[in-house]
């Protein structure tokens, strides 16, 4: 991968179909339930990329079996065992998924990874784990390194968990709990972001035969054994909008094929948040199709459910003809980077007036500009600054490989988008 992309401009409508790989949220659910199964379970279309492979490498390194066979991966639970160290790269999935299995685990589990990693918030997670018998060893603050200490057996029961600032803690612990001898019921204290992606947690459970049950204040599973599930992959619905926001941008169509009639992918809201940018959005037999204007309308939009869009909404928000305001995602600072802060550097740079928000952002388009972007180690901010050189000549994305964490091909799979060599 080049260090410097310059992704190509464009001024003329965009007509494409195009076919994405599986969502990474799905995969790495789907591994985690295959590896504490009660026997082997096949995963058909799963995303190949950095957060899986090491979602995968992490598995295999507690004594899971994870082989490929074609494109498909074969998981097969075996004896979970320490002692084992687990690179979580800059996955947050990986990071507050896997804790809850190491518990599980007969020996000291190490998590570690790339040095932003070690700025990713877990202290709800740590604590929930303590509180329901499991020994963890962290810095203090919550923050990785840590090592979960796996006797062979979890209690659990009862635990209240902090999940504003992810709601990887609520997932994680969810996740591997019907292993727990009493289950879980967990409740949620204070806000909670990205609910579709409880909901997807929810929804995998009950694929596999696990009991769980909505309370008052949370989600309750029972104890109980894994069925073990062969699974075809959805599409990556959240990698699909940058795509389709280059119809946007273009005043062109995009249609992604295989669109799931129903889903917990957050990104099933692109829907609604592209109809009020002004787009027509309508289902056809081949997938979603998205067609441009010769605008883009401004946002207002509370984006707490679906803040992995932030960055690709953000950059149709620079382009927009007006003003937009962003709100319900502070806990974007905790992600790759600190997005709300990214995403200001960045919008300023090619000329738009960006106002941060404890919880948010104001975007007001200004005279553009050419500028050298950074990736800020984040696939998504790549995304975003793809949408912004379609519309800006001289626009540069320095460190594009980032988009290896979830969609490696990124870059050729947009050359191919424009009809354009990669
Ligand atoms: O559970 C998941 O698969 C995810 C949950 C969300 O995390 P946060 O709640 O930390 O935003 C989302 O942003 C992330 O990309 C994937
Ligand atoms: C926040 C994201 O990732 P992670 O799973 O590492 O939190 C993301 O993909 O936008």
């Amino acid at each position: 991968m080049v260090e410097v992309w310059a992704p190509p401009s464009r001024r003329t409508p965009v007509d494409a179909v195009v076919a994405l790989p599986g969502s990474k949220s799905i995969t790495a659910r789907a591994l985690v339930l295959a590896a504490v199964a009660a026997g082997p379970s096949r995963l058909v279309r799963p995303l190949r990329a950095r957060d899986t492979d090491l979602m995968a490498a992490g598995l295999r390194a507690l004594g899971v079996g994870v082989t490929e066979d074609g494109d498909d991966w074969l998981v097969t639970p075996g004896e979970l065992r320490g002692p084992a160290e687990v690179d979580a790269g800059l996955a947050g999935t990986v990071l507050r998924f896997l804790p809850p299995v190491a518990a599980l685990a007969t020996g000291p589990v190490r998590l570690d990874g790339d040095p932003r990693l070690r700025d990713r918030p877990n202290s709800g997670l740590i604590a929930g784990l303590r509180d329901l018998g499991v020994r963890v060893d962290d810095d203090g603050r919550g923050r990785a390194p840590f090592t979960v200490h796996g006797t062979g057996a979890v209690r659990g029961g009862p635990v209240t968990v902090e999940a504003s600032e992810s709601s990887q803690v609520v997932s994680g612990l969810l996740l591997a709990a019907a292993r727990y001898d009493e289950g879980i019921e967990l409740t949620v204290a204070g806000s909670l972001p990205s609910l579709p992606h409880v909901q997807m947690t929810v929804r995998t459970l009950a694929e596999h035969g696990v009991q769980v049950t909505v309370t008052d204040g949370g989600w309750r599973v029972a104890p109980g054994s894994v069925t073990p599930l062969d699974r075809v992959v959805e599409p990556d619905l959240s990698n699909a909008a940058p795509f389709l926001g280059a119809a946007l941008v273009t005043g062109g169509r995009v249609t992604v094929r295989d669109w799931p009639t129903d889903t917990t992918q957050p990104g099933a809201q692109l829907d609604r948040l592209l109809t009020a940018m002004g787009a027509d959005v309508v289902r056809t037999e081949v997938g979603l199709q998205v067609t441009g204007g010769d605008r883009i309308a401004p946002l207002d939009a509370d984006l707490g459910e679906v803040g992995e869009l932030t960055p690709v909404l953000a950059a149709l928000c620079a382009l927009a003809d007006g003003p937009s305001r962003l709100t319900g995602i502070a806990h974007l600072r905790g992600h790759e980077t600190d997005r709300l802060q990214a995403l200001e550097e960045v919008l300023t740079a090619v000329g738009a007036r960006v106002e941060q928000l404890p919880d948010g952002l104001v975007v007001t388009p200004g005279p553009r500009r050419a500028a050298r972007l950074d990736s800020y180690a984040d696939h998504r901010m790549v995304h975003a600054a793809a949408l912004l050189g379609l519309a800006i000549d001289g626009v540069e994305v320095s460190d594009p490989g980032a988009v290896a964490k979830t969609l490696p091909d990124f870059t050729e799979r947009w050359a191919r988008l424009l009809g354009a060599a990669a």
